[in-house]
């Protein structure tokens, strides 16, 4: 009779590029694992290097280092086996491998067999596909090692099983989207009540640019049960043990710093939710989570001291502010009011309380001046000319251009404000607030962006009601209104959603009850606008399909989309 095996499931946030860093981690969670008596460790796909680490995959240095973390790794597997992810050269071809480390030795490799090729995935252009399943006998148990995306197809598992696995490892990096975690949940279970073999699950956590991994690591039994749920969003290493019949759930410790994050209804770790209907945590809940985890990630990953943004009194500006200081700390983020005279009393005080409230710098800096100075020296050129949309988006850019020294100055980033409504139509000034380095929201349509504000309130109120009940108002011009050039958010975003991400026609959006004269106008606006996306800054993404890498299309372009 074999023995029963303690499988830990370690659930890290690697830094992309920094082999050296990634190795510590793994090599201390290996550690920290054995101490409690583990007997094998899993690590997540790419974790030597990160994931995606893009086309570092291609520098010449690439197959030395990854050898000499590896040696690393299996110095460090003397008291525990290591099953980690790493690029993996060979006759010629580079694969997207898991290698299973024991007692210094390498038992065995397996070559990624699907690579994901769409969204924001790019993997054939780095990787040749594995065709062989890996199996490893390990103190009487046999493991089937597989890589993501192997699990979103049946031929990878079903290969597996048939070549002897008695219990699947699948080492994830899968970044966060609303919804995908019950997707996930299905596809898995589904594996394993098909071949009545259990299935460990386990998922990197942390930002990398515009992705954020969710974590939200799990292990299923033969039964489609499941044995341990961790939680999403931090670091933990959780142990499940098998005896050949039985999965079960073992310990769990977190690692990592602590993380500012306000308590949510997030539940902790190891309550089995597999099979209630609904997730614990709410859709809003895991939005704010992957907003403040992706802003802190990126700020400090890049090493900024902290943040600056414009808090023009307006709910983006609001609830950046909010995320900001939910990811860094009050202390690592400086709001700025730029008042100009189209400013109201209401924004400059609504700002003021915001900022005192959550503790941050604040500093007010009027922007007439500037502005004055600006339209005297242009004032030749522009003999004759009417006042139009040049006027307000000067008053943008003596805003960006204040940020970005103060940012200069500090080495502070600037958090860009504008959210996915916004960037879809181009409803934004180049060069004035777009300028700065990364976007909360950029990936957040508006009517979101006035529920995630509502939610984070309800864990304690930090922007003032008035600023989420109030129309909202660019003041960029007399008694503006941003639905006086738009139509009601709830309209544009609903018109957005079908075009950008379900690729419905201008037809498809009219035949489902839109106005045909609007949908011919936000469809235009979104087409025209693509060069404005293309020099915007980068931000989370929590859609299935954001503005980076997921929607490439050409700047240039004559098709019109009618049909
Ligand atoms: N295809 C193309 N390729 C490269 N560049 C192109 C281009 N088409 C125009 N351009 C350039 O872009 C310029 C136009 O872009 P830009 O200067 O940004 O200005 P524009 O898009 O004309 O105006 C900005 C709009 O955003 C609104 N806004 C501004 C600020 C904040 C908010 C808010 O509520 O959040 C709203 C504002 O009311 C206005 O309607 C052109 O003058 C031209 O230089
Ligand atoms: N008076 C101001 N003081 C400071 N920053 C400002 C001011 N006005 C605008 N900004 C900056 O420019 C961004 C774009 O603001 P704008 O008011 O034009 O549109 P918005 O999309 O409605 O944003 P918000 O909801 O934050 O007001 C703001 O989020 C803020 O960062
Ligand atoms: N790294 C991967 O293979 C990711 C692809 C996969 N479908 C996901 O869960 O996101």
């Amino acid at each position: 009779m074999s023995q029963s095996l303690t499988i830990h499931m370690a659930q890290i946030n690697y830094h992309v590029g920094d082999i050296d860093g990634n190795v510590e981690r793994i090599c201390a969670a290996a550690h920290q694992a054995a101490g409690q008596g583990g007997d094998v460790l899993v690590c997540t796909e790419l974790a030597v290097t990160g994931y995606p680490p893009e086309d570092l995959l291609l520098r010449p240095s690439l197959t030395l280092r990854v050898e000499k973390a590896l040696q690393r790794i299996a110095e460090a597997s003397h008291d525990i086996a290591i099953v980690v992810g790493y690029p993996w050269q060979q006759d010629g071809k580079l694969y997207n491998a898991a290698g299973f480390f024991w007692q210094g030795q390498c038992m065995g490799q397996y070559f990624k067999q699907e690579l994901p090729n769409y969204q924001v995935f790019d993997e054939k252009r780095y990787f040749s596909a594995g065709s062989e399943p890996q199996v490893i006998n390990f103190k009487g148990h046999r493991i089937g090692l597989t890589v993501c995306e192997d699990i979103w197809f049946d031929t990878p598992m079903d290969a597996s099983v048939a070549a002897g696995a008695e219990l699947i490892v699948n080492l994830n990096a899968s970044p966060f989207h609303q919804n995908k975690r019950g997707e996930r949940q299905q596809q898995v279970g589904r594996h394993a009540t098909r071949h009545q073999c259990p299935v460990l699950y386990v998922n990197q956590v942390g930002g990398q640019d515009e992705l954020v991994f969710d974590g939200h690591s799990f292990a299923i039994d033969q039964q489609g049960r499941c044995a341990v749920q961790l939680p999403g969003w931090r670091e933990m290493v959780a142990s499940v043990v098998w005896d050949g019949q039985t999965l079960s759930a073992g310990a769990s410790c977190s690692i990592g710093p602590d993380s500012n994050e306000p308590d949510s209804n997030e539940s902790e770790w190891s309550e089995p939710e597999w099979n209630k209907s609904e997730p614990s945590e709410s859709e809003l809940s895991e939005l704010y989570s992957a907003l403040v985890l992706g802003v802190r990630d990126y700020v400090n990953k890049n090493r900024f001291p902290g943040v600056v943004l414009g808090l023009s009194g307006g709910i983006d500006s609001a609830l950046t502010l909010a995320i900001a200081v939910d990811a860094l700390g009050a202390e690592r983020v400086k709001a700025v009011m730029m008042p100009f005279t189209y400013t109201s009393d209401m924004s400059k005080s609504d700002a003021e309380q915001q900022a005192r409230s959550m503790g941050v710098r604040y500093e007010s800096i009027s922007i007439e001046p500037m502005y004055r100075e600006f339209m005297q020296a242009l004032a030749p050129a522009f003999a004759g000319a009417d006042v139009d949309t040049t006027e307000e988006n000067l008053q943008s850019r003596c805003r960006g251009v204040l940020l970005m020294a103060m940012s200069n100055k500090t080495g502070a980033m600037v958090l860009t404000t504008g959210n996915k409504s916004e960037m879809a139509v181009g409803y934004a000034t180049l060069y004035g607030d777009m300028a700065g380095g990364y976007g909360a929201l950029k990936d957040v349509y508006k009517t979101k962006v006035f529920a995630l504000a509502r939610y984070r309130n309800s864990l304690g109120e930090v922007i003032p009601e008035r600023v989420i009940t109030r129309p909202p108002s660019a003041e960029l011009a007399p008694d503006q209104k941003d639905e006086d050039s738009l139509p009601a958010y709830e309209v544009l975003d609903d018109i957005l959603q079908r075009y950008i991400e379900n690729d419905d026609s201008a037809d498809d959006i009219i035949r489902a009850g839109f106005d045909a004269e609007v949908v011919h106008r936000v469809l235009r606006l979104v087409d025209i606008n693509e060069y404005k996306r293309r020099q915007a800054p980068i931000g989370v993404r929590v859609t299935r399909r954001g503005f980076g890498r997921d929607r490439r299309y050409p700047v240039t372009n004559g098709w019109r989309p009618g049909l």
